[in-house]
């Protein structure tokens, strides 16, 4: 059963669970599907995808694939088809492209728009409306798009005009974020020079990747200590290809703490994509004492993969997680935060400004989660500092999800391992990334209601 993605909230509960066990694949990476669907429409020709992510989030970047000329189809065991409009031709989408709750799909379609001689709208749910845009518009008016309509403060609803010549532009982004950095390279895939973008902490490197894969030149190179220099040459000759997508690590991350909190439990989670700059979480969880090893690595579709197997793990003792790391598991403080809390002694996690600007103010939502169970934790600054209870966390809680994704699994997966059953106001929004997160993780033993 997929999770209902009507208006309707979806109450839900965790109870204390028996011990999870089993083997289980994730889903596919979100980041990953929503940029082979991209690029399927910047080439001529048909690109396959294999694995993709079939969440709301996805689908809605699909559906935007389709509104600027591509023809996207679902074929047999989950083989999606992009036949796409090629780079430079895409046709002006005649109504406004909704992205629903996705941040990833509207910023960088976005980038794709402002490199074309082209003007849509973007708009999405009341979460999507409240988050900054500022920070992809600035890049790409520099490389020659116009905001012809916004809402207060850069929010959506935006009608942006794209430029059939993007200006060649070199950018620092002002934060390590993969979706500035991504809208800045997609825009200036149809500029006639060479674009760079330069950031001060590595973020997650798909684009990059992908646009190797499917034919551009892009050269990495470092920049000023840990940071990255990226230069993309402008109107490549993109070649449709194959895109096998490997499981989500953020994904990943759910059955992976509920293995290492629930008590006897061991879980072998399939073919996840341990991209270094993905594996922050499973850096700090090896700190923390969880008994976790990373088996059979190999290599997919250009990145590395491994099966991750998860026991359950006593010991846990609370860390303090370096600023630096935070680009490497932006999406999964929510769940280290819950794990934090079975552990002994205080976590504390540095540098979590970005926090505050996902789906919900993840940095509020967490604190809030965790005092209704009883669990103490305080925000200083931009850290988070978590009080562990040794095992022993009380649970009873209602928590709000303030339509964030990751705040609801994370709660849930602290019902089945706390002292009484947690529960969630909302869990429609799971289906953004993992439609299947109820079927996956009762079919390890978990129980909801
Ligand atoms: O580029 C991407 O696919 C993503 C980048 C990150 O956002 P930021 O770029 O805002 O850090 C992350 O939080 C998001 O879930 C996916
Ligand atoms: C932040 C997230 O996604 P997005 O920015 O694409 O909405 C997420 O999936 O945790």
């Amino acid at each position: 059963m997929k999770e209902a993605s009507s208006d309707a909230p979806l109450k839900l509960s965790a109870v204390r669970s028996r011990a999870l066990v089993g083997r289980q694949r994730p889903p596919g990476d979100k980041s990953i599907s929503h940029r082979a669907l991209l690029l399927g429409l910047l080439c001529v020709g048909e690109t396959t995808i294999e694995g993709l992510l079939e969440g709301e989030d996805v689908l809605r970047t699909a559906e935007a694939c389709r509104a600027l000329g591509a023809t996207v189809t679902r074929g047999a065991a989950g083989r999606w088809s992009v036949r796409g409009a090629g780079l430079g031709s895409l046709v002006a989408p005649r109504e406004t492209l909704d992205f629903g709750n996705a941040g990833t799909g509207s910023r960088l379609m976005m980038g794709v728009v402002a490199g074309h001689p082209i003007a849509a709208r973007f708009d999405g749910d009341a979460s999507l409306r409240k988050r900054p845009m500022r920070r992809v518009l600035e890049p790409l008016i520099k490389q020659g798009a116009r905001v012809l309509e916004e809402h207060e403060g850069g929010r959506l609803p935006i009608l942006l005009q794209g430029s059939g010549a993007p200006f060649p532009i070199e950018y620092l982004t002002p934060v390590a974020s993969a979706q500035i950095k991504s809208a800045v390279l997609l825009a200036g895939l149809n500029s006639p020079g060479r674009t760079v973008v330069m950031e001060r902490e590595a973020s997650r490197d798909h684009t990059e990747k992908m646009l190797n894969h499917f034919g551009a030149r892009v050269t990495v190179e470092p920049y000023n200590g840990s940071g990255r220099r990226i230069a993309l040459e402008g109107r490549p000759n993109l070649r449709a290809t194959t895109v096998r997508v490997p499981a989500d690590p953020s994904s990943a991350a759910f059955p992976l703490a509920a293995a290492l909190v629930v008590p006897g439990s061991d879980v072998l989670i399939e073919s996840v994509m341990i991209n270094p700059l993905r594996c922050g979480l499973i850096e700090t969880l090896l700190e923390m004492g969880a008994d976790i090893t990373i088996e059979n690595r190999r290599g997919e579709s250009g990145e590395e993969v491994a099966d991750l197997r998860a026991r359950y793990s006593r010991n846990l003792r609370g860390v303090e997680v370096p600023a630096a790391r935070a680009p490497s598991m932006i999406d999964e403080y929510p769940i280290l935060a819950v794990i934090a809390a079975f552990a002994a002694g205080g976590t504390i996690m540095r540098g979590l400004s970005e926090l505050r600007v996902k789906e919900s103010d993840r940095l509020a939502a967490i604190a809030a989660g965790l005092e209704a169970n009883g669990v103490s934790c305080n925000i200083q600054g931009d850290d988070l500092y978590v009080e562990g209870a040794g095992g022993a966390v009380r649970g009873s809680g209602l928590v709000k999800t303030h339509l964030d994704h990751r705040i609801a699994m994370s709660f849930l997966i602290m019902g089945l391992a706390s002292n009484e059953s947690v529960t969630v106001d909302d869990a429609s929004m799971i289906a953004t990334s993992f439609p299947d997160f109820r079927e996956l993780m009762g079919s390890l033993g978990a129980s909801f209601a």
